[in-house]
C-alpha cells in the first residue's frame, strides 16, 4: 500500500483525538463523492493499525439526479469486500433540507438495525467553512456558527464521527486522482438552486479573491473561537438553570436570573423552552421568554404550539398546559 502525506495526517488526527477507538465497527457514509471515497480508502488502508471493522452506508434520495449512484457505491463496496447497506427514499420533496433530515434518519436506521454505534462521515475543512457561512447567513448564534465538530450525537446511543475536519476539498480530490478513485460526479452540487452550491461556487470565491485569500482559514477560526466560547456559556447557563428551575421543573425562578448578562438569560431560557417544547425554539420565542424576567407580576402571558402557555406569577414564570 502506497503510503500519502494525508494517511499520515488522518492517522495522527485519530491518535491525537482518540476520534474511533481500535476494533470499533464503523459504518461509514458514503455518497460516492470526492470527500466520501477519500475517507473510505483512508480508513480501509488505516483499518490494519485499528484494527476496525467497517461497513458501508448509502442513502438514495430517489431522485432521478441520482439514478446509478448508489449502484456505484454498490460496486466499490463489492469490489473492495465491504458490506453495504442501503436505504431509498420514496417521493422525497427535492430540497436540501428534506433530503438533509431524511439522510440522517436513514443513517440511524441503519446504524441501528446494524448494531454500529458510530457513524462515520467525510465533512472537510471546507465544508466547516461552508456551513458557517450558510449558518450565519440563517441569523445562528455561537452554537450554530460553531456547528461541524469532531463528534455529535445523532442519537441516545449512536455517535457521528467527522475524521477529514482538517482536511480540505482540493486535498481529498488530489488524493482520488492519486490513487484513482473513481468519484461519482454528482450533479446537484452544480446546481445554483441549493443555497449550499451558491456558497460553495460563488460566495466563498468571491470571498477569497475580493476579501481575504485565506477566508476559509479565517472562517473555521472563527468557528474555533466560537465553538470553546460556547461551550463554556452552555455548561455556565445549565448551572443557571438549575438553580431556577422549581422542583416540578414546570418554573423558573425569575429573581435569580435578574442580575446575569443577557447572553446567559437566552441559554437559560432556550434550554428551558427546549424541555417544554420537545424541540429548539426559535429566537422570537427566546426573547419573549427572556423579557419575562424583569415584565411586572402577571403582567404576561404569552402562548406557545401545542396549546402551551407561559406566565407569570409572582416571582415566577410558570408553563401550563391547557
Ligand atoms: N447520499 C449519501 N449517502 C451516504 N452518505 C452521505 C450521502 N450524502 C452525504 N453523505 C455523507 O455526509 C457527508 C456530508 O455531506 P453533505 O455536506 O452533502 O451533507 P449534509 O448533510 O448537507 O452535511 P451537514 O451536516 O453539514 O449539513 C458526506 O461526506 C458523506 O459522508
Amino acid at each position: 500500500m502506497t503510503w500519502s502525506n494525508l494517511h499520515a495526517k488522518v492517522h495522527i488526527t485519530l491518535r491525537k483525538r482518540q476520534l474511533l477507538p481500535k476494533k470499533e465497527r464503523l459504518l461509514v457514509a458514503v455518497s460516492g463523492g470526492q470527500d466520501s471515497l477519500c475517507l473510505l480508502k483512508l480508513l480501509v488502508d488505516l483499518q490494519s493499525k485499528w484494527e476496525w471493522e467497517l461497513a458501508i452506508a448509502h442513502c438514495d434520495h430517489g431522485w432521478p439526479t441520482d439514478a446509478g449512484m448508489s449502484d456505484h457505491v454498490q460496486q466499490i463496496a463489492q469490489s473492495w469486500g465491504i458490506p453495504y447497506y442501503l436505504k431509498t427514499a420514496h417521493h422525497l420533496k427535492e430540497t436540501e433540507a428534506a433530503a438533509r433530515k431524511w439522510r440522517y434518519q436513514a443513517l440511524i436506521e441503519i446504524a441501528t438495525e446494524q448494531g454500529f454505534s458510530l457513524v462515520v462521515t467525510a465533512h472537510t475543512k471546507t465544508d466547516r467553512a461552508e456551513t458557517f457561512l450558510y449558518n450565519l447567513i440563517r441569523g445562528a448564534g455561537t452554537d450554530g456558527l460553531s456547528s461541524l465538530t469532531w463528534v455529535r450525537s445523532l442519537s441516545e446511543n449512536i455517535w457521528l464521527v467527522r475524521p477529514l475536519l482538517e482536511i480540505s476539498r482540493s486535498e481529498t480530490y488530489q488524493f482520488c486522482q492519486q490513487f484513482n478513485l473513481s468519484i461519482w460526479e454528482d450533479i446537484l452540487n452544480q446546481n445554483l438552486k441549493y443555497a449550499r452550491n451558491r456558497i460553495r461556487h460563488e460566495l466563498l470565491p468571491y470571498l477569497q479573491t475580493h476579501f481575504n485569500p485565506q477566508v476559509e482559514k479565517a472562517l473555521i477560526q472563527s468557528a474555533e473561537i466560537l465553538r470553546s466560547e460556547g461551550e463554556y456559556l452552555e455548561e455556565t447557563a445549565q448551572q443557571w438553570l438549575e438553580k431556577s428551575l422549581s422542583e416540578d421543573k414546570i418554573a423558573i425562578h425569575r429573581q435569580i436570573l435578574r442580575g446575569i448578562p443577557l447572553a446567559l438569560q437566552r441559554r437559560v431560557m432556550r434550554r428551558f423552552l427546549t424541555t417544554v417544547l420537545s424541540k429548539a425554539p426559535n429566537f422570537e420565542q427566546i426573547e419573549a421568554l427572556v423579557n419575562l424576567i424583569n415584565a411586572p407580576n402577571r403582567s404576561s402571558t404569552f402562548s406557545l404550539p401545542g396549546t402551551i402557555t407561559i406566565e407569570v406569577q409572582g416571582e415566577w414564570i410558570r408553563v401550563s398546559h391547557l
